[in-house]
This record gives structure tokens, sequence and C-alpha cells, in this order.
């Protein structure tokens, strides 16, 4: 059984984030349309938050994508479960992630994204786990860089469990 054993990040200190990293978006997209791509499930918290914080023209659409291989490792080869909905050539896009671990998602994503020929491509996630990458990925807006501790809460689950946790948890397992 896991338990929540530390808070890593706070509900308040979460809060103060997104909305920083909402002005610097608003500023930098002035007058432009921008499709705010949230990558299922774990971005869902972050990017519903983020959003109702910019004052942009903008449009929200989903991807829902698995990892192929076991268990709890990325192993880099992705499949899309779901696709998005519309067709983002010529638009400026930003893909919304909770989490950057070994990049190996976002590096499939943004390749997939790429060939569909937008104005302009960025990424934006909650966290990063710098240690842990494992391929070179340019991400444009990070809202905390944090250590190899296994995180939960805020939209991210353990085996399903703890993405309605206000805030950012460790987990441990208990017995
Ligand atoms: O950088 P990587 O090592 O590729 O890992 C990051 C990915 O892992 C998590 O998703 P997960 O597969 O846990 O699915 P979920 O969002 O549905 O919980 C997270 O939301 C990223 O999409
Ligand atoms: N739940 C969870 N998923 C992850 N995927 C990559 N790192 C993590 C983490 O720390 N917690």
């Amino acid at each position: 059984m896991y338990k929540i054993t530390d808070v890593l990040i706070s509900e308040e200190e979460i809060s103060k984030k997104v909305y920083e990293l909402a002005k610097t978006i608003e500023k930098e997209y002035k007058g432009e349309e921008v499709v705010f791509v949230g990558i299922l499930k774990g971005a869902c918290v972050f990017i519903s938050d983020i959003i109702r914080k910019i004052d942009l023209d903008i449009c929200l659409d989903f991807m829902a994508v698995s990892s192929y291989g076991m268990s709890t490792q990325s192993s880099g080869v992705v499949r899309i479960l779901k696709d998005l909905d519309s067709d983002i050539e010529g638009k400026n896009v930003i893909i919304v992630e909770d989490i950057i671990d070994t990049g190996l998602t976002l590096s499939y994503l943004r390749e997939n994204l790429m060939a569909r020929n937008p104005k302009s491509l960025k990424i934006c996630t909650l966290l990063d786990k710098p240690e842990r990458r494992k391929c070179d990925i340019p991400v444009d807006y990070v809202g905390f860089k944090i250590p190899d501790k296994f995180i939960v809460g805020y939209g991210i689950d353990c085996g399903e469990k703890f993405r309605n946790v206000p805030y950012i948890g460790i987990v441990e397992k208990q017995d």
C-alpha cells in the first residue's frame, strides 16, 4: 500500500506558480490565438487551472497516450489512445504536461505534432525531474524542478489513486 509521507509542494505554492506561468504565456502570445494540448490524464488538473488564468483567445484540446512497455518505466515507444480533435496546421500550440521524467513521451509527442506544421510549438510542464532525463528536450515553461522522488497529487497518480490530492506529495510503500 502506498501512502503520502511528505508534502513536496503545497497548494499555495502551486497556485502562485500557475499564476506566474499563465502571465508569462499571456505576455508572450499577446494578440495571438493559442491551442493548449493537455496530455491525459495527469495534466487534467494543471491545464484546467492554468487556462483560467490566461486572458487570450485559446482552444483546448487533449491527447491521451500510453507508453508501450513494462511497469512504471517509460519505454519511449508511445501509442496514441486519443488524438487531437482539431487540425493544428498554422496554429500556435502549447503542450501542457504534469511531469517530465525521462522525456521520452514528450520527445515522441513533439515530433508527432511538429509533423503537422504548427506555426509554433512550445512545451509547458508543472514539474520537471531533470536527473531522470534520457533525451534532450526543449522545455519552454517549467513550474518546479524536483528531485528524483516518486510524487503524486494535482492530477498525478499512483495506481490511479491520489489524482485528487490538491498538493504534490511524496509517496512511499508501506506494509
Ligand atoms: O518523461 P516520461 O518518462 O516519458 O514520463 C512522463 C509521462 O508520464 C506520465 O504519464 P503516465 O504515463 O503516468 O500517464 P497518466 O498521465 O495517464 O497518469 C506523465 O503525465 C507524462 O506524460
Ligand atoms: N506518479 C508518478 N508518475 C511519474 N512519472 C514519472 N515520474 C513520476 C512520479 O514521480 N510520480
